[in-house]
């Protein structure tokens, strides 16, 4: 059987990451980049697909879990501990904030109690495990100590792994078998370089976990939160940090791809890119606890990205900015317990998603009333501004995709419809706060003639409750955002009605659906004569995101103890180093989806400060 998603930790270095399971061994690396091909795709396929394993030497058969790990204090350097008859040994994996050097997996290895053997198995596989590189040894001493240097190459790829054990060929992986003591540290270092270039620079693995554990510190101690949930709040502050490509700000969903919706489905999905509608909520839970850096680098990042027409504004970007984000699938990947097809690229890309409009508008109002420096290119963030509002005014009234990417046939989302009020209304405020030029009548009068059409529309009176689209039956747990925007103030009946509808019918073991899954062709149609569902066959779990909002409403709407306890049951569904997935399946009580996923670490911190009572803006 596969690995358990939770069964993994996060390493990374703020342009790519990696993921470390339980029993030592790395099944995903992208290099050099969050988006680049995988040289471990283990995760995604089989021991064949590229993986590098550090643990004890195996007694038997399987492989042995490590019996305890954890982050080294508030940062993201993972700590692994084995208790073996031989004694006790622990494993300290991470990668160094780049800054100009290789990027670099650094393991060291460290005897804790007795003698431990050690094994060390590097399958390194590129291009997504298709690619068998040739590998060749080069010896010698060096000052840092690391002696053994093995080199890998093809293509444009090369990784080099230096150690102070004596490495050995076999099965086409590269092992080194060694023996650690009480006090004893044995160190490796994987290393990647563009292969043209000339040998990367020996890494001094010691000084690196020192400066790591430093960056981490700083980083940390810059966070305003105080509350009683501070390492769940904390734990989450640093993967949504570990998901931001540091060169340029912006911030991918996840850092894998294909990790399933539904194990064995085919909700399958690349999430190695920065979403305009996930980078700006994330934008908006750093803001809240202290970190103005980020946002202030992410706005740059966002007039980079969509410099020229905002016509051509999509939904999402490449973590540099770049457009093409064509769909593929990797045949040759089996997929995660066999969740085929693999894909890369991202044909979501092309949607018409107009919610993403009232979530930057809403962001770039935030990154105003927090106090984010205006810099030089200040006008051109308003700039901006008028020309995403033009858009929009002249096409909010189309069908279009929505927050949940559907692909099937275009609707009129209610949630869609709230979030272009959500543009207007933040133009309203920002125009009339800092007396800028603008049209401010225009878009109050938008403002309010998208209010009156949903409250008609997108609400169904007799069950007192909004709907996924206008006219439509269906729910939709977006639509619990509606008094966290301020579209409706929470004591709205309208706005009770829709949370306790959701309750009754989206919910599951208590957790929340985003809608009605329903499989192609099943005949079931959603009362606008479309067919329900959102055009792709099979289920998903409940998620995590929307789970969060229904514990945020409920402190809204005055449960704030109910808010409570599914904010404490939610928390215990993250694994034990703190990491959620993109969503719960409640059958098999596992996590599914992308792993770490920005989208529920980031409700997770709104919930946690609106539950504890501190100010949300
Ligand atoms: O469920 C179908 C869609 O699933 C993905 O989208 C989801 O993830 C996005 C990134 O976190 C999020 O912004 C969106 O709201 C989610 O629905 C996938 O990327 C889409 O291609 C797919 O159609």
């Amino acid at each position: 059987m596969a690995t358990l998603i939770e069964d993994y930790a996060l390493i990374g270095d703020m342009q790519t990451a990696a993921l470390v399971a339980r029993d030592g061994s790395v099944d995903w690396l992208c290099l050099p980049r969050f988006d680049s091909p995988a040289v471990f795709a283990g995760l995604l396929g089989t021991d064949d697909h590229g993986f590098w394993r550090l643990a004890p030497t195996a007694r038997g058969p399987g492989r042995t879990a490590a019996a305890r790990r954890r982050y080294r204090g508030d940062s993201l350097v993972l700590e692994s501990e084995w208790d073996t008859p031989e004694g006790t040994v622990r494993v300290i994996d991470f990668m160094p904030p780049r800054r100009h050097a290789a990027p670099c997996l650094v393991r060291i290895v460290e005897g804790v109690t007795g003698r431990v053997r050690m094994s060390s198995a590097l399958r390194m596989r590129f291009s997504y495990g298709r690619v068998v590189p040739w590998v060749r040894r080069e010896g010698g001493r060096c000052a840092g100590g690391l002696a053994d240097r093995t080199v890998a190459v093809a293509g444009p790829d090369s990784l080099w792994l230096d150690t102070e054990a004596e490495t050995y060929g076999s099965d086409l992986t590269t092992h080194a078998d060694f023996t650690v003591t009480a006090g004893r540290r044995v160190t490796l270092a994987l290393s990647w370089q563009p292969s043209h270039l000339a040998a990367p620079p020996r890494p001094d693995a010691h000084r690196l976990l020192c400066d790591t554990e430093r960056f981490w510190a700083d980083w940390i101690a810059q966070c305003s939160y105080t509350g009683r949930w501070r390492e769940a709040v904390v734990r989450s502050l640093i993967t949504l940090k570990a998901l931001t490509y540091a060169p340029t700000g912006g911030i991918v969903a996840a850092p894998t791809t294909s990790l399933p919706e539904e194990l064995g489905g085919v909700r399958n999905w690349d999430y190695r890119y920065t979403w305009l509608r996930d980078a700006a909520i994330t934008l908006g839970a750093l803001l809240r606890t202290g970190y103005r850096e980020e946002a202030r680098r992410w706005r740059e990042w966002l007039l980079r990205a969509v410099a020229g027409d905002a016509q051509n504004l999509q939904i999402m970007y490449g973590v540099a900015g770049e457009r093409e984000l064509a769909e593929s699938e990797l045949g040759w990947l089996p997929g995660y317990e066999g969740s085929r097809p693999v894909r890369i690229g991202n044909g979501a890309a092309d949607q018409l998603q107009l919610d993403v409009y009232g979530e930057v508008v809403d962001a770039l109002w935030l990154g105003q009333t927090s106090g984010l420096t205006p810099d030089v290119r200040d006008d051109s963030t308003h700039i901006l501004q008028m020309k995403l509002m033009n858009h929009l005014e002249a096409n909010w009234q189309e069908p279009d995709e929505g927050i949940w990417e559907v692909r099937g046939p275009r609707r009129h989302f209610t949630h869609s419809k709230v979030m272009t009020w959500v543009a207007a209304d933040r133009t309203v405020r920002r125009l009339s706060r800092l007396g800028l030029d603008g049209p401010v009548s225009r878009w109050r009068a938008l403002r309010d003639e998208v209010h009156r059409e949903v409250c008609a529309k997108g609400y169904d009176a007799d069950r007192n409750t909004f709907t996924q689209s206008y006219g439509s039956r269906e729910l939709d747990a977006s639509l619990l955002l509606i008094p966290q925007v301020g579209f409706l103030p929470p004591d709205d009946p309208r706005v009770i009605g829709t949370v306790e509808a959701v309750q009754r019918e989206l919910c599951e073991d208590g957790f929340v659906r985003r809608y009605p899954v329903a499989d192609e062709g099943d005949g079931l149609f959603d009362g606008t004569g479309l067919p329900a569902g959102d055009g792709l066959p099979g289920g998903e779990g409940v998620f995590l995101a929307c789970s969060f909002w229904l514990a945020h409403d409920l402190a809204l709407i005055g449960r704030p103890a109910e808010g409570r306890r599914l904010f404490e049951r939610l928390l215990a569904l993250r694994n034990d180093v703190g990491l959620l997935a993109e969503e719960w399946d409640t059958a098999r009580q596992r996590q599914v989806g992308n792993f770490p996923q920005a989208f529920s670490h980031v409700p997770l911190i709104d919930a946690a400060l609106r539950l504890g009572g501190q100010p949300v803006l």
